[in-house]
């Protein structure tokens, strides 16, 4: 099969053309390297260096090859930049997925798949596992952003035909387990790569937002998936949209508060973390975890790398081995 990858120059984006890449199929990427890196891109790999602003730029790739599907997943992706620049958030977000939407709907595409998010569900403080039919509320413009794109991909299905997954991930962590790739965001605003350089010495103290949750240890909990298996989830969710859309959410099923991230690191690393307590971060719900009861009785899918541990190790050993990332 051949597919597009908006984005597949990003954290999962990349992971995901690895997977598809090890599944024997041909990939694309179209990607501005707005926070991406062409390093992270394989050789083989055809790259259309294109902003998805430009609609006519963006339909011109769709309408370059055959596409088996579209994986969407370029987005500016911070909850906080997006409290404080939500117009700018909402816009691009918007826009860039009314583009590509629409020119893979005029293109006659039929395969869709777009990464949403678990800040769909950002607004109230609940301690139960999300499921797909939880009341969607977003708490931040970034989330926000992300159902609009939801619903331009119901009325793509409902009149043109586009058949879709939207994937709610909650917090995507880790690295490629033969070290073909990690995460490099600039600036790094995760945790666990922050926690991680603070633990190597490469940052000051970690700052820890919000000690005062209602959650057992007081810091906020979320759900860490490997990005191998998130990667596995959207082949498996290709698999699902030949007649009919879908909506998941993808996260380990089980939550860990920020100060057993901390410890995790300081397990997998054999160094203390300096951190210090810091004010909680506005836009930040307390508790995010996924049900993941339909994904997978839908998919057969199971997280294979979910220990908190493991994903760890594997970021660790990609952030230690990379000391500047994917380089200048
Ligand atoms: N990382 C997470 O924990 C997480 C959680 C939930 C959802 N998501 C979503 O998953 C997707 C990937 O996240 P990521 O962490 O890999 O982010 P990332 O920033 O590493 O990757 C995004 C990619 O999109 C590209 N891009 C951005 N704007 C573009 C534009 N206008 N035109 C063309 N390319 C553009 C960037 O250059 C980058 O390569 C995002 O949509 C994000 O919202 C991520
Ligand atoms: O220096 C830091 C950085 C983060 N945190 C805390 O660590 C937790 C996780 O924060 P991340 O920034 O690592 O991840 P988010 O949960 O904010 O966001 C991630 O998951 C979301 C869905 O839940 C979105 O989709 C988003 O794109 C993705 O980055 C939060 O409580 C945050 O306040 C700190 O305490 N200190």
């Amino acid at each position: 099969m051949r597919y597009l990858v908006t984005g597949g120059a990003g954290f999962v984006g990349s992971q995901v053309v690895l997977a598809l890449l090890d599944q024997g199929h041909e990939v694309a990427v179209l990607d501005n390297l707005s926070t991406g890196h062409q390093a992270a891109i394989p050789q083989s790999v055809l790259f259309y260096n294109v902003d998805l602003m430009d609609y006519q730029a963006t339909k011109n790739v769709v309408s370059q090859g055959i596409w088996d599907g579209v994986l969407h997943f370029a987005a500016l992706s911070l909850v906080g930049d997006s409290m404080r620049e939500p117009f700018h958030y909402l816009r691009q977000n918007y826009l860039t997925g009314l583009n590509i939407v629409q020119a893979c709907s005029e293109v006659g595409i039929k395969k869709f798949v777009f990464s949403s998010t678990a800040a769909l569900f950002g607004g109230p403080e609940r301690p139960d596992p999300i499921s797909e039919t939880a009341e969607i509320q977003p708490g931040s413009p970034y989330g926000e952003s992300k159902f609009l794109i939801e619903r331009i991909l119901q009325w793509a299905d409902s009149v043109c035909g586009l058949k879709s997954a939207c994937l709610r991930y909650f917090n995507a962590a880790g690295a490629d387990l033969a070290g073909r790739a990690g995460e490099d965001h600039r600036p790094e605003t995760h945790l666990i790569p922050l926690t991680i350089d603070a633990a190597l010495g490469r940052r000051p103290a970690l700052k820890l937002f919000g000690t005062d949750y209602p959650t057992p240890d007081g810091s906020c909990v979320r759900d860490y998936i490997h990005v191998a298996d998130l990667a596995d989830a959207h082949i498996r969710a290709l698999e699902q949209i030949e007649t009919r859309s879908v909506a998941y959410n993808i996260g380990n099923g089980r939550g860990y508060s920020n100060l057993e991230i901390i410890q995790s690191v300081e397990r997998v690393s054999g160094r203390q973390v300096p951190w210090e307590a810091a004010p909680r971060r506005q836009g930040d719900p307390a508790v995010l975890v996924a049900d993941l009861t339909t994904l997978q009785r839908e998919t057969g899918w199971t997280p294979k790398f979910g220990k908190l541990d493991q994903i760890v190790e594997t970021a660790f050993r990609w952030r230690e081995a990379h000391p500047n990332g994917y380089g200048d």
